[in-house]
């Protein structure tokens, strides 16, 4: 289905990142992971085989990404889609009345830094390189899908750091799809509810069941192979573009 298809993908090495690069993969297509340099990304690579290579990045910082972005070009020779799965989550109420403590500042920046920031550096280097592909008969040369959040609509207490970064994902990308159309990029963000991976896993097992009970239906955490096949899916349909796609058994979360 993609054969020849080359992607980008952070967050790479592990969650929802680490399923779409196994189904891009499965699907006949090649990928770079690229995911933090103390991260499993290295074997993640080694395991997916021939048609994957690991390149450690983090999204925050421009050299970086181009780093990427040269192996990319090195190894495959063109870049197609590329799926922002980087991220952090974090949670702090704004104010600490038992402590007297405001929510730590660092914190909050360092969730902008990653999440908002991150993406919005890895979008604006890799677009440059899509748009050298040649368009096809749609006239499109490529794909960028990010990762939000359904915290950027209802975000609980702790979350304003969390989700004010991914608010910044969602009200950036009709922008940058309208930017970016002219050279036939598409720019889709998925919203994703309540997934089983290690970041969601930090929660303790008690508040996951409470999320999970609280999912309409399916009335369980989400299998990150079921966020892969949305990627699939928007790589697929050209008309997808500009949109925010909530991802998640109807869930609408309770403060
Ligand atoms: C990953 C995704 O993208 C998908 C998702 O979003 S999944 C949803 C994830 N949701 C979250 O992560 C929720 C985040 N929020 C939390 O974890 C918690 O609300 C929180 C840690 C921020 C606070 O939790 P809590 O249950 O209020 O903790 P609690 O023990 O009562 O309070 C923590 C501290 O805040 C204080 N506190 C309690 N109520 C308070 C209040 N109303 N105002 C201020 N402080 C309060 C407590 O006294 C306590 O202080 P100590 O450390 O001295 O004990
Ligand atoms: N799991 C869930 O339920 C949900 C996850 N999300 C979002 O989906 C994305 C993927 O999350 P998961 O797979 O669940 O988390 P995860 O923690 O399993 O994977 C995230 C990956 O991002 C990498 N990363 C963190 N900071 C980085 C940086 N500065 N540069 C490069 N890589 C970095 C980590 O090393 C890790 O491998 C995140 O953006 C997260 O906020 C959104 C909604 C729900």
């Amino acid at each position: 289905m993609f054969k020849g298809l080359v992607g980008i993908i952070t967050g790479g090495a592990s969650g929802l990142g680490r399923a779409t690069a196994e189904l891009l993969i499965k699907q006949g297509g090649r990928v770079i992971v690229c995911d933090l340099p103390t991260s499993p990304g290295s074997d993640t690579a080694k395991q997916l085989g021939e048609n994957a290579a690991f390149v450690p990045v983090d999204v925050t910082s421009e050299q970086d990404v181009k780093n990427a972005l040269q192996t990319t070009m090195d190894k495959f020779g063109r870049l197609d889609v590329a799926v922002n799965c980087a991220g952090i989550a974090s949670a702090c109420r704004i104010y600490n009345f038992k402590k007297n403590q405001p929510f730590d500042l660092k914190l909050f920046q360092k969730t902008i830094e990653v999440n908002l920031v991150g993406t919005f550096n890895v979008i604006r280097l890799v677009a440059g390189m899509i748009g050298k592909n040649a368009p096809d008969a749609d006239g499109q040369r490529g794909v960028i899908i990010n990762t939000a959040s359904i915290a950027a609509f209802d975000g609980q207490i702790g979350q304003a750091a969390y989700s004010a970064s991914k608010a910044g994902v969602v009200g950036m990308t009709l922008p940058i799809a309208r930017d970016l159309a002219k050279q036939g990029i598409r720019v889709v963000t998925i919203a994703p509810g309540l997934f089983r991976t290690p970041m969601m896993q930090q929660l303790p097992e008690p508040a996951i069941k409470e999320l999970e009970a609280s999912v309409p239906f399916p009335s369980r955490l989400g299998n990150p192979h079921e966020y892969a096949l949305l990627v699939q899916s928007i790589i697929q349909n050209t008309m997808l573009n500009g949109e925010v796609i909530r991802l998640d058994g109807s869930l609408r979360m309770q403060p």
